[in-house]
């Protein structure tokens, strides 16, 4: 099943249903997504992500269609128009734009306190929340006293606190430097998996890292020039692309498993050496470049770990090197591809059926945690088969 492109119907109409028009910037956007799913947007420059985002938050009108959430019309062509302070929609940029002037629990009681919730009430609540992201120790300092990290937790505990129905993520994790990402990333897989004890939340993430996308969702649409060009379970989209930028992005090889210490164990028991992004013992994917796989006649020997025999299944010219996918006998049902440089792949005699060893270079694997998990009781089948093979 794909959420994403089919979510269950809900008889209390729950999720969101998006099939806008914005005509000034030639967008129109036919979308969904099932209660607590989580849906990352991915697309090129230019290709309409932020004015979704504008369009489901209410800080844009839409000049034609509908956006519908848990029910409730947002905005329709029959003029209905909710407001973005009473749409139930969470916003977290790029930057956390915090009150300088207040400290961190005022930052996060404030939209609770203009909702007219009671001060006590507001704070305990921005206390809450600053727990469930992990920024309850800092929660009396002002904002120039916190890293990037510090800043985007209380960012997030802030768009939590107003309780929203939906959660938008713009790139929240762009503008932070590469040692604050990843914990940053973690809170965000926490919050949005639901291990907080708010059960799973319904979150719009606009991301470039086709890796987030793994990481914290569970569907993807990809847009290009305002529209949508392909969807899917994240898995899926990255695996098999169809659209263009889905092809750019996946020029990866994607395997999935479970993660360890040192790599990723697939379903076969075999363990794909690498970096691990996240903690062992997780579902996960490992990921490489075909240009990080060399192609040898023989077994090369040596130090290599992801070192596997294989057998050539077919050869695509590709400019100045041949596209070789092969199936090594170490994993069975999943297909590697290798950039050879052509002189290099005359010499090997590639064909198909011809046998091979692939030498994976281990610093070129990542290895990361993939998608949160499933509410309790779901069934999670489509989440752990096996992602297809490469087109
Ligand atoms: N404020 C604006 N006024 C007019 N046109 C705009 C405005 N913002 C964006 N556009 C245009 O609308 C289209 C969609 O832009 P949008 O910013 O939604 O894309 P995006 O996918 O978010 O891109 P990026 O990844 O660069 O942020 C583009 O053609 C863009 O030039």
């Amino acid at each position: 099943m794909n959420p994403a492109a089919n979510p269950p119907v809900d008889p209390a109409g729950g999720g969101l249903e998006v099939d806008v028009r914005f005509a000034e910037r030639d967008l129109a956007l036919d979308l969904s997504l099932a209660p607590g799913e989580v849906l990352a947007v991915l697309g090129p420059n230019g290709a309409g992500k932020s004015t979704l985002l504008g369009l489901l938050a209410g800080s844009l009108r839409p000049s034609g269609g509908r956006v519908v959430l848990d029910g409730e019309v947002l905005a329709d062509d029959r003029g209905t128009f909710v407001p973005p302070h009473r749409r139930g929609v969470g916003l977290l940029a790029q930057d956390a734009l915090l009150f300088p002037h207040l400290d961190v629990e005022a930052n996060v009681a404030f939209g609770p306190r203009s909702a007219g919730v009671p001060r006590a009430r507001a704070r305990e609540r921005a206390r809450r929340v600053l727990a469930e992201v992990g920024a309850d120790p800092f929660a009396r300092r002002r904002p120039h006293e916190l890293s990037g990290g510090q800043a985007q937790r209380v960012a997030l505990a802030r768009a939590l606190a107003a309780d929203p129905r939906l959660l938008l993520l713009d790139e929240p994790l762009a503008a932070l430097d590469v040692a604050a990402a990843p914990e940053v990333r973690q809170v965000l897989r926490r919050v949005l998996r639901g291990g907080t004890g708010d059960g799973r939340r319904s979150a719009v993430l606009v991301t470039h890292d086709p890796l987030d996308a793994l990481a914290l969702a569970d569907a993807v649409v990809v847009l290009e020039a305002g529209r949508v060009v392909e969807r899917g379970p994240a898995q899926q989209v990255l695996a098999a692309p169809r659209s263009a930028f889905g092809a750019r992005l996946a020029g990866l090889v994607l395997l999935p498993g479970t993660t360890t210490a040192d790599g990723l164990r697939t379903a076969g028991g075999t363990v794909v050496h690498g970096p691990v992004r996240g903690a062992a013992g997780e579902r996960g994917v490992a990921l490489f470049s075909p240009a990080a796989v060399s192609v040898h006649a023989a077994d090369p020997g040596g130090r290599a770990r992801n070192r596997w025999p294989a057998t050539v299944l077919d050869v695509l010219p590709r400019g100045e090197v041949v596209r070789l996918r092969a199936r090594p006998d170490a994993l069975p049902g999943h297909d590697v591809l290798a950039d050879v440089p052509v002189a290099a792949a005359a010499a090997l005699d590639l064909a198909p059926g011809a046998r091979v060893h692939l030498v994976v270079e281990e610093a070129a694997v990542g290895v990361h945690v993939a998608g949160p998990p499933s509410a309790p009781g779901e069934s999670d089948d489509r989440r752990t088969r096996p992602v297809p093979g490469f087109p």
